[in-house]
């Protein structure tokens, strides 16, 4: 049974019948399929056009049957199919039973619908039958009873109406209109009946309406003529769809033509609605995915291809799983289906895999969408592709807890590890070890080779380290120079060192570094353990810091074990270092002078300044102990001032008494010197005290020519230029680069205390001695030895020709007034 598209209106009672008994959509599928999908489905009542989308979905499974059926027996006889094609049902026909239409291809090569359908559309297509026969007796029957209704209970009929209604012969003269017509065209029935639209309205107006009374008599079924947007008569706009159908007399020939008019804002608004949600769904930057109740995937945006790669038609019909990643399991999805059957919602991150194989994280909202009896008719998931946001959180998570130059952890993550471990050796009472390793002297590769380079070394020595250490040890960067590790589960101390003497290891081979000459480094590290050394991760690495600042003061590139004694002396440093802001303040400090001698003419040269500090509760403490606190905390700066002050002014105060001296000597920090403005601050000391800078002598380690070398050598040969003498102290200890020495305004080298140790009777010291003298000759400059104890010593020097000595031989430190009122102490120039 093929329906012809002309006998569309005189299906429509039976089809609406249809729908009533059996609540199915009847699709006439011949049309809606292959010629054209829209002209059908337009003739169908609005009722069937309350759920759009499912009709569109309905005829997209047609479609892909009828596909299915054609690719399958291209002989087949589509008109037999049609029928079966064109029969949607809804869901309450079963009951709420979930039921799936599939193609069977039986034994005898036919293509048919399972067998539940089949049976089905037999019983629609006996039921069809039957009401087409009733409706053609009935309606032969109205029509003849028509014939016998007074013609004013028709007009009466039509009144009632709100549509415009209004009948026309077949020259166009209206028979009959409506009150509706009588108000929306402000005419009243005996205007309007008995006229032409001609002499009505306007002539192009009246062409169009007479152009589509002829189209619905020529096509002889009811036909949709326009739809357009007017005015009614309150001003209030209005959509008007206009239908007009032949008029017939009782044979059936056409008579006239009626014509209805139906304001169909509502139905606009809802289609704008629905045209808004459509471009929505179709422009949404998220993914948009429609599932059915069972969960087959009915529609899908353009989003949702970009960033899964599925094209629409590869998903349709198929469920959401094909892109689980794996990442989740069944737990997971359980109590996401619990969630959002209860609820109607639900909303998460989930981990699917793209077509390409690629996994990706998605923020996603699932809803239930429910039909009027409040069950599921289907599933909606927005989702959005998260992929760039967790990347940021994971660089954001890794900026936490990793050390973004080296990529090891960072105090933060290697607290947090050390907390754990300690933990589980805690429950296992196993041991723990913490060693913290600091690079020495680092500073200055960063001061004289720049923090690039710097940074380059700190980096391979992080890929040495992990190099050198076992899987479950943790190596961290704590910041700077220094790193730290745990070696959990350690059986004692003989573990413990060969760890450390594995990490120091890594300091034999140079660091090879660009445009310089290779670096050798050495590190201090320092121990503690668990249980012995703390119980608290703080604790332990606090107490592993305080054993490599011992290791540092024992010499560097050495490592100690904490105990503690450590804690105290840590405890002690501090108090120190309150004092030591205090010391400057409340005038706690002095200066002693020494007297230089010269070995080759009897006299003195001059005399070195030296700090001597005096607390009221500590007592004495010794410079070798407060000058390098000074140094770390950021007092030397100050500190190194007041003695320059101090020095010079007393200097002054000697030559107006009459006392004469060469020069005064005043030890200089490396840092003093690195200040842009030290050289300006001598100056203002010598013009304030008025000391003349002649008799000036400035003392700096060898150690200072390892931070900028170039600016410190402008800053000496100002300061040379001004007359001020310049002397390298603790000369051989350090780092001698004769490359600078030779550029430098120096004017005396000073051996090294520990040189004189034992002269002449340690050959190596003699050796060193010797050889500096000869060196300082060579190179034009004075030699002073310090730390002359002993008349062998002495004379030691003067057999091999040094210039100047110093030490408690010929007097220790002593005040300014000691040294005025010491006889002893002749002062000349030598
Ligand atoms: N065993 C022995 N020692 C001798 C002998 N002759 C002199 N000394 C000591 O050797 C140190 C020489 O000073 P330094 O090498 O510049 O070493 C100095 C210097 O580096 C630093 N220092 C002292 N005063 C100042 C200062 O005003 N500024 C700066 N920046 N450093 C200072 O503190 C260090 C220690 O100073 P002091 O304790 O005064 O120690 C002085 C001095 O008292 C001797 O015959 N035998």
């Amino acid at each position: 049974m093929i329906i012809e598209p002309q006998q569309i209106a005189l299906w429509q009672p039976v089809v609406d019948k249809i729908y009533e008994r059996f609540g199915v959509v009847c699709v006439l599928s011949r049309y809606c399929v292959f010629q054209s999908q829209a002209t059908p489905l337009t003739e169908l009542p609005a009722k069937y056009f309350e759920d759009p989308l499912q009709l569109t979905i309905h005829s997209n499974h047609i479609k892909s049957y009828c596909e299915a059926a054609i690719e399958s027996q291209p002989n087949h006889d589509l008109a037999e199919l049609d029928f079966q094609l064109l029969v949607m049902p809804s869901k309450q026909i079963f009951g709420g039973i979930s039921w799936q239409p599939t193609l069977v291809l039986t034994e005898e090569q036919r293509v048919e619908f399972n067998h539940e359908l089949t049976s089905f559309i037999e019983d629609i297509k006996g039921y069809i039958c039957q009401q087409y026969n009733e409706f053609i007796a009935d309606e032969t029957s109205a029509r003849v009873q028509l014939e016998d209704i007074d013609p004013i209970s028709v007009q009466s009929f039509i009144d009632a109406h709100e549509e415009h209604v209004w009948v026309k012969d077949l020259n166009g003269v209206y028979l009959a209109c409506n009150r509706s017509v009588e108000k929306a065209w402000n005419m009243s029935n005996s205007d309007i009946v008995g006229k032409t639209d001609e002499q009505l309205f306007d002539t192009r107006t009246a062409q169009m309406f007479h152009e589509t009374d002829q189209k619905a008599i020529l096509r002889g079924v009811r036909t949709s003529v326009s739809e357009c947007e007017s005015f009614d008569a309150f001003r209030n706009k209005v959509w008007l769809e206009t239908y007009k159908a032949p008029l017939r007399d009782k044979q059936g020939q056409t008579i006239g033509v009626i014509g209805v008019s139906r304001n169909i804002a509502k139905h606009k608004e809802a289609e704008e609605q629905l045209l808004l949600a459509a471009s929505v769904f179709r422009n949404a930057v998220e993914g948009v995915v429609i599932t059915d109740h069972l969960g087959n995937i009915t529609d899908t945006n353009e989003s949702f291809t970009r960033i899964t790669g599925y094209n629409k038609d590869e998903v349709l019909g198929q469920n959401p799983r094909i892109l689980r990643s794996g990442r989740h399991d069944e737990q997971f999805y359980k109590k996401m289906w619990n969630t959002l059957i209860v609820q109607g919602k639900w909303h998460g991150e989930i981990w699917n895999r793209r077509k390409n194989g690629s996994i990706f994280p998605q923020a996603i909202t699932i809803s239930a969408v429910y039909g009027d009896n409040n069950e599921i008719r289907y599933f909606v998931a927005v989702f959005a592709d998260i992929s760039d946001q967790k990347q940021t959180e994971e660089k954001l998570k890794n900026l936490a807890y990793f050390d973004p130059l080296t990529q090891l952890p960072n105090r933060m993550q290697f607290l947090s590890s050390l907390e754990q471990e300690l933990n589980h050796a805690r429950r296992n009472q196993t041991k723990l070890a913490v060693i913290f390793i600091d690079v020495d002297f680092f500073k200055n590769i960063n001061d004289s080779l720049g923090h690039i380079i710097g940074d380059e070394i700190i980096i391979e020595l992080g890929r040495r380290f992990t190099y050198t250490l076992a899987q479950d040890d943790v190596l961290a960067r704590l910041g700077g120079d220094e790193f730290v590790v745990m070696l959990p589960n350690v059986s004692g101390t003989d573990y413990v060192s060969s760890t450390i003497n594995r990490l120091r290891s890594v300091f034999e081979k140079p660091f090879l570094v660009a445009q310089s000459e290779p670096v050798r480094l050495s590190a201090s590290m320092g121990v503690s353990i668990y249980p012995n050394d703390a119980d608290d991760h703080d604790s332990l690495l606090l107490n592993a810091d305080s054993a490599m600042h011992r290791a540092k003061s024992d010499g560097r590139n050495n490592f100690a074990f904490y105990n503690e004694s450590m804690t105290k002396a840590s405890v002690e440093q501090l108090k120190l270092q309150n004092a030591l802001h205090q010391a400057l303040v409340e005038f706690q400090f002095e200066l002693h002078y020494q007297p230089k001698i010269c070995l080759k003419q009897t006299g003195s040269l001059g005399l070195e300044a030296l700090i001597r500090w005096h607390h009221p509760q500590l007592g004495q403490v010794s410079p070798a102990d407060f000058i390098p606190l000074a140094e770390e905390i950021g007092l030397i700066w100050d500190i190194g001032l007041w003695v320059l002050n101090e020095a010079c002014t007393q200097g002054v105060r000697w030559l107006n008494s009459g006392f004469s001296f060469d020069r005064i000597s005043v030890n200089v920090a490396s840092l003093q010197l690195q200040r842009a403005d030290f050289v300006d601050e001598v100056m203002k000391v010598l013009l304030n005290t008025g000391l003349p800078a002649k008799h000036l002598e400035l003392e700096i380690t060898e150690s200072c020519m390892m931070n900028h070398p170039e600016e410190i050598i402008n800053v000496l040969k100002t300061l040379g230029n001004m007359g001020i003498a310049i002397s390298i102290d603790d000369f051989g200890t350090g780092y001698s680069s004769l490359n600078y020495l030779k550029k430098l305004p120096i004017d005396i080298l000073k051996i090294d205390q520990s040189f004189m140790r034992d002269i002449p009777d340690d050959g190596n010291n003699a050796a060193i001695a010797k050889a500096i003298i000869a060196m300082g000759h060579a190179m034009n400059l004075k030699v002073i030895a310090e730390g002359v104890e002993t008349k062998q010593q002495a004379e030691f020097l003067i057999a091999n020709g040094c210039d100047y000595a110093q030490g408690y031989l010929y007097s220790k430190p002593k005040s300014a007034d000691d040294i005025t009122h010491d006889s002893s102490i002749g002062v000349r120039g030598c």
